[in-house]
């Protein structure tokens, strides 16, 4: 399986199905920063990243927007000073797909 982070987001159908824990447990690995959550009754990917100030936490923040817009896939972000809280999960299906697994690979690789 090529690099996640250099992958593209697929469309996801309101019918696709959610990653199964066979799949789950594979693409976990591949983020290892990212904890899974359960909201709702909806399983979510969650990292916080920490900034110097909130001017750097905004830039990230910004740059993320950038990556939701030209993947047309985006996330939960809490943006306040010094961290950014991101959250990846797929609305159209209530949980995750692997997009989100992709899109937190991405977020990752915006640190540079
Ligand atoms: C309304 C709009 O079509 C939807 O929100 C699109 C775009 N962005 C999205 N982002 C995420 N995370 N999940 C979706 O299902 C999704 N679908």
């Amino acid at each position: 399986m090529s690099k996640l982070s250099e992958m593209k987001c697929e469309a996801c159908q309101a019918d696709a199905p959610k990653v199964s824990d066979s799949e789950l447990a594979e693409l976990i690995r591949m983020i290892p920063d990212w904890g899974v959550e359960v909201r709702d009754g909806v399983m979510q990917l969650e990292r916080v990243y920490k900034f110097k100030n909130f001017k750097l936490a905004m830039v990230f923040t910004n740059e993320l927007a950038e990556l939701a817009e030209a993947e047309f896939h985006h996330p939960g972000i809490l943006t306040e000073w010094g961290k950014v809280t991101v959250t990846w999960w797929s609305h159209s299906i209530k949980g995750l797909h692997k997009n989100d697994f992709i899109m937190a690979a991405k977020t990752d690789q915006l640190l540079g």
